[in-house]
């Protein structure tokens, strides 16, 4: 049979039919999927294919084959192996909430998780959030940002979570459609997706929470239908998506507009670093790239920490 895993708990997986009813399955012993070095075999959005056990009396499920993923978003183990741990599959929007202020998102932090969805094909949307709480000219540095993102091609929407301002648009674009929700802790996810779908209670808040008292917690993502059709992945605790695997030589195609200029670049293999006559190095000098983004093609392929921070909003 087949079905969607909504829930896993690493040995146990939460696993919907195609009538809708819900099974709990286990994976068959030796089962292993190959060219994945991966914590977990079997992700949240996998597609499965299931066989059903009597055991004792109770029905019990055992995946026996995966399908092919469309994309699957990974972030590097906790444990510092070399292994990924999948955090979703099949996802076909990603939303990254952004606010400048309380909590204060820095463009590095969008630009790896534009990245991020580039290299895992998975197609981002800006959502700028509490644009309620925001000056005049706090205004004026959302629409420059709105205007930077959306001119290289990225789709980007205004909301409020708290007065419910193009909620009902961001609903249309969900609808339908597997969608994950990260951004920084205090963005208004919870928020947000309670505007959505009242009702539907997000653990993130909970989680952050667990953290702040400084225990670790092993959380797993999850998904839930949305009663207007769709599905959301909850993901507990991951503010981004990691970087991984990815070699220095690609970094730059994951720029949109860098990728578009680097046939002027006089080396065909030019990472806009030191190299003479690289039309992206001139397209920053001559402002048609963003310094920004520039910068953070910099940070990620000398790899930086994550949490290197700039203040580019001050400019
Ligand atoms: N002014 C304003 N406040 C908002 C908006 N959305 C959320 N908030 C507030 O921002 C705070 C954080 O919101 P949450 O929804 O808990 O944020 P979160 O992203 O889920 O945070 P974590 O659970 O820590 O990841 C709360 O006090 C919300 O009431 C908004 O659109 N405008
Ligand atoms: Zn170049």
């Amino acid at each position: 049979m087949k079905g969607t895993v909504y829930k896993s708990t690493g040995s146990w997986y939460y696993v919907k039919a195609q009538d809708g009813s819900f099974i709990n399955c286990r994976i068959k012993g030796r089962f292993r999927i190959q060219g994945i070095k991966s914590t977990n075999p079997v992700a949240v959005g996998d597609v499965v294919e299931f066989e059903i056990q009597d055991k004792a009396g109770e029905q019990v499920g055992v995946i026996t084959d995966i399908h092919d993923r469309k994309n699957y978003i990974v972030r590097k183990s906790v444990n510092l192996s070399k292994r990924t741990h999948i955090i979703a599959a099949n996802v076909d929007l990603a939303f990254m909430l952004v606010t400048l202020k309380d909590p204060v998102t820095f463009t590095d932090f969008i630009d790896r998780f534009l990245v991020t969805c580039e290299a895992y094909h998975v197609t981002p949307i800006l959502v700028f959030n509490k644009i309620d709480q925001y000056t005049k000219q706090e205004l004026v540095l959302v629409k420059n940002l709105i205007a930077l993102y959306s001119d290289i091609g990225y789709q980007t929407i205004e909301v409020s979570a708290a007065t419910g301002k193009n909620v009902e648009e961001l609903k249309s674009m969900i609808k339908g459609k597997t969608s994950i929700f990260s951004g920084h802790s205090g963005v208004g996810k919870s928020t947000l997706v309670n505007a959505l779908e009242p009702g539907l209670n997000l653990k993130t808040a909970e989680i952050s929470q667990q953290h702040k008292q400084g225990q670790h917690t092993t959380t797993f993502a999850e998904m839930f239908d949305l009663s207007f059709s769709g599905q959301i992945i909850d993901t507990p605790g991951i503010k981004g998506f990691g970087i991984v695997d990815m070699e220095n030589s690609e970094i730059g195609d994951y720029f949109p507009e860098f990728f578009a200029i680097k046939g002027d670049c006089k080396f065909h293999n030019c990472l806009h670093l030191d190299e003479p006559k690289c039309a992206v190095k001139q397209a920053v000098e001559q402002g048609t790239v963003a310094w920004s983004r520039y910068k953070s093609y910099l940070q990620i392929i000398q790899g930086e920490d994550e949490n290197y921070r700039t203040d580019l909003y001050a400019e």
